[in-house]
């Protein structure tokens, strides 16, 4: 797979520019500042339908423009597929697939698979666990689109399920429930009083162990097919010096439950019971994949806390790597993009990571200096600055 052209308008620093890339090397050169990142940003965002940078898609629309366009035409095996997608911040956005507009933006996942390796990649390692979750449920979308759906409809019933819960917990907190003189509802039962109405909180427990369940699931057939991959990825980055490891590290007790949709199902189920009381107490879903981590560790050490700066962002390289090297093997060469890589790598990780990614079938490289991008990458090479971006041969 590769991308032949990307068109931009009204898209970050870009009032209209359009670029041809080519399978093999593309390395897009340029003085900080000038527009590098923004291009690959947007062919990250058609893969993704986010920003590696910001959380919100209004920083991503040029300043004093309303919308924002990205089109891009994409070539899997010999066939041309067109994307299309009009971002206008605060509104949903639109997205055509060929020349006809599709019913959800989500319907486009999957025409593009690519794997984008950027410095702010660090913070996968060192960030929080919302990081780790979003590497992996956006490498899990990418393999397999219709888990986008399952996302969506996860992330609904918490932030449903939490509004609920956060309702409750402020009326208790202000009293509403006892002076209205109503007794509990469990009030003979020896339940504690939860207070506030949570009558539904039962069906949102059904709707959160269902999706939450499959999500789950995703996950972990994903890092059981991902943690090979990282081993083998960071002995190469690294040098052989140090053995990283990957492990899902879940809110409920998995010991005993088989990785399977219903078991999951069940064991979710179980857990949102045991915690009911503390949920109602602090007002917010306490178990369930949002909670859930990766534990990354090199050695026997934790990475986070205790690995260097180097070793950190060989990891982080390692586990971008380790999301190409999985989707090459299922059988699909993504597009592999490193932003502003080569500057923060020794002489001896520049050509190894050279020799890892030299046989991509379209590699697109950002630099400030071209002579930082090992001499097997180089290919094509473009001029990025003044707003355009010129092929330089
Ligand atoms: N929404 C926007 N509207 C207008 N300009 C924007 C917008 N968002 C970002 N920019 C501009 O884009 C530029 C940054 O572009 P980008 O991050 O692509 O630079 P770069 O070439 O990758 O730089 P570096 O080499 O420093 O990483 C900045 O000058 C910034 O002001």
């Amino acid at each position: 797979m590769y991308v032949r052209r990307l068109e931009l308008v009204d898209f970050r620093s870009y009032e209209r520019v359009g670029v041809d890339l080519n399978p093999g090397g593309n390395v897009l050169v340029g003085a900080n500042g000038v527009g590098k990142t923004n291009l690959v940003e947007a062919l990250g965002y058609v893969a993704t339908l986010s920003s590696h940078r910001v959380a919100t898609d209004a920083p991503l629309v040029r300043s004093g423009a309303d919308a924002a366009v990205i089109r891009c035409a994409i070539v899997h095996e010999g066939r041309e597929l067109l994307v299309e997608l009009q971002l206008v911040p605060g509104r949903a956005n639109r997205a055509r697939l060929g020349r006809s507009p599709v019913r959800r933006p989500r319907d486009v996942l999957g025409a593009l698979r690519l794997v984008l390796f950027a410095p702010e990649d660090l913070e996968l390692v060192r960030g929080d666990p919302g990081e780790r979750r979003r590497y992996l449920d956006d490498l899990l979308v990418t393999r397999l689109p219709r888990y986008a759906g399952v996302r969506a409809d996860y992330e609904r019933v918490v932030k449903q399920r939490n509004a609920l819960l956060r309702t409750a917990y402020l009326a208790r907190k202000v009293g509403r429930s006892r002076s209205s003189g109503s007794r509990p509802a469990d009030a003979d039962s020896g339940a504690p009083d939860l207070g506030g109405d949570l009558s539904t909180l039962d069906v949102w427990d059904t709707h959160l162990a269902r999706h939450g369940a499959e999500l789950l699931a995703g996950r972990l057939e994903l890092v059981a097919a991902l943690a090979p991959h990282v081993a083998k990825a960071y002995d190469a980055v690294a040098a052989g010096r140090g053995a990283a490891g990957m492990a899902y590290r879940s809110s409920l007790d998995l010991l005993d439950v088989a990785p399977d949709r219903p078991a999951l199902e069940t064991a979710l189920a179980r857990a949102l019971t045991e915690s009911r009381a503390a949920e109602v107490e602090r007002g917010v879903t306490l178990v369930g994949p949002h909670r859930d981590d990766l534990a990354l560790t090199l050695g026997p050490l934790p990475v986070k806390g205790y690995a260097s700066h180097g070793e950190s962002w060989s990891y982080a390289l390692a586990l971008r790597l380790a999301a190409y090297d999985l989707l090459r093997a299922d059988g699909i060469e993504p597009v592999l993009i490193l932003d502003d890589v080569f500057a923060e790598l020794d002489a001896g990780r520049r050509e190894r990571l050279a020799d890892l990614v030299g046989g991509a079938s379209q590699l697109l490289v950002t630099c400030a200096v071209a002579d930082d991008v090992p001499r097997a990458l180089r290919g094509t090479r473009y001029e990025v600055g003044g707003g355009d971006v010129r092929s330089a041969g």
